[in-house]
């Protein structure tokens, strides 16, 4: 009952935060785009934070974008994009653009002088990436700050969760993320190959994280992705859903399985649990056993909800282990162990120099991490850097290769400096 109460009082607070006073050097940020993502993703967190203000938005329509700002407070709105970044007052942009936009309007923006925050996945391709991340325009000490919003690896839930595996004994990882069919239009910007749309860029952008996060480095090759297409009369370079796997280079097979319309039974939609799921190799636990037997113990550890784990999460262990004939490998013995863990701040991992609330969400943690960056404060660590986002871009690419599918376009726009 108390556990309840307290997920209800935390979802609540995701909702209603709490309004610390705005500190005089806030960061003013503008949105472009007057998204359907910004209130969970800026505009919500930015109320808790005493160093973020929402300062203004721009839409391509002004009639939209007054309705927003009415709607979430903002004060200032600009009727086009290039005006907004054209602001002085503007410190940091958050895009929330169609995946097909991001490589343009980051760079207009850097250009600008702004500060990005920059929506998953950051740009269409990994060619792209190369050239924003390791652009002049992010050289040198006071270069404005630019972060790909994987906002999931900022919570401690995440943190917690990879300090429970040893990425070189990783055997297999599974990352899972869908979202039922009907959620998302089929002309959504998410199923439009020339937005740069597809399962794998949307849903898969995480769970391709995910590998790389647990594995710890860089899959050699994409072993294997089988996309299903959009339906028919849809966009045809499009992938709904896809399935795919990847070698890393201790051996070890990851798998990321994403879906933009899961269906059930009779077609009907289905709901899935973001989740994923890392098995260990068989690994010898010392024991004071006779000579001709052996302990070994192989560990599991399961993530549920990954992705949005302030809402509710939970992190499984399990621990099987067995005694057996060294020679014979016969069985003598075997049990297992379980545990769960519910990691929602990090002074419960025994951080309490970091900050953090229980109803912060990892959209919350991260703007935290970004604003630290900015004033040039030590902050929590975690961070997501260029070369950490090319290499994203680049495992991204290596399914749709292995897919036949073809890379997402690359934007015409050039960049004068
Ligand atoms: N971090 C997260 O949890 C999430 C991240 N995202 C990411 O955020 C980005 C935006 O997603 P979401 O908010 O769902 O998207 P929306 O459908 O709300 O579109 C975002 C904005 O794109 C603008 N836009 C510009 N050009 C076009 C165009 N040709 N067609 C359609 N829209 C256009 C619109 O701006 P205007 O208002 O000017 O018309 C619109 O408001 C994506 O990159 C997505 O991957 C999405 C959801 C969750
Ligand atoms: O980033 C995202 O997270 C939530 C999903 O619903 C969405 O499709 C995706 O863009």
């Amino acid at each position: 009952m108390a556990s309840l109460v307290q997920i209800i009082r935390r979802n609540l607070t995701i909702f209603y935060p709490p309004h610390p006073a705005k500190a005089a050097d806030a960061v003013r940020f503008g949105l472009l785009g007057a998204s359907n993502i910004a209130p969970m993703a800026i505009i919500r967190p930015a109320v808790s934070h005493p160093e973020v203000i929402i300062a203004a938005v721009a839409a391509r329509d002004e009639t939209k974008a007054q309705a927003y700002a009415k709607k979430h407070n903002i004060p200032v709105v600009f009727k086009s994009y290039q005006e907004l970044l054209d602001d002085p007052s503007i410190d940091a942009i958050y895009i929330a653009l169609p995946n097909g936009l991001h490589y343009e309007w980051t760079l207009k923006a850097l250009k600008a002088g702004k500060h990005v925050l920059l929506e998953k996945p950051s740009v269409s391709n990994a060619s792209e990436a190369e050239i924003l991340f390791r652009h002049e325009l992010l050289k040198g000490p006071d270069a404005p700050v630019l972060l790909e919003a994987f906002h999931m690896r900022f919570h401690p839930a995440w943190q917690s969760f990879l300090s429970l595996i040893d990425s070189p004994n990783v055997e297999t990882a599974y990352s899972s993320l869908s979202i039922f069919k009907g959620a998302f239009p089929n002309d959504d910007i998410r199923c439009v190959y020339d937005l740069s749309g597809g399962a794998l860029m949307d849903m898969g952008a995480y769970t391709v994280l995910s590998l790389r996060q647990i594995f710890g480095t860089e899959p050699e090759e994409c072993i294997e992705c089988v996309p299903r297409l959009m339906p028919k009369g849809w966009d045809q370079k499009c992938d709904q859903a896809s399935k795919a796997k990847f070698k890393f280079p201790n051996g070890g097979i990851g798998t990321v399985d994403v879906d933009l319309a899961l269906s059930g039974w009779f077609g009907q939609p289905a709901f899935s649990a973001p989740k994923c799921t890392v098995t260990h190799r068989e690994a010898l636990v010392e024991d004071r056993l006779p000579a001709e037997q052996e302990h070994v113990v192989v560990k599991t550890v399961t993530f549920y909800n990954n992705v949005l784990p302030t809402f509710w999460h939970r992190i499984d262990i399990v621990e099987s282990h067995t005694i057996r004939n060294k020679e014979s490998r016969k069985l003598i013995k075997s049990w297992t162990k379980k545990s769960s863990k519910k990691v929602y701040n990090w002074e419960s991992q025994g951080d309490t120099k970091k900050p953090g609330e229980d109803h912060w969400t990892t959209y919350r943690h991260m703007l935290e991490q970004f604003v630290n960056k900015i004033k040039k404060r030590e902050g929590s660590g975690v961070w997501m850097d260029g070369e950490d986002s090319i290499h994203q871009s680049a495992m991204i690419d290596s399914a749709y290769e292995k897919a036949g599918l073809p890379l997402r376009p690359s934007s015409k726009y050039k960049v004068e400096v």
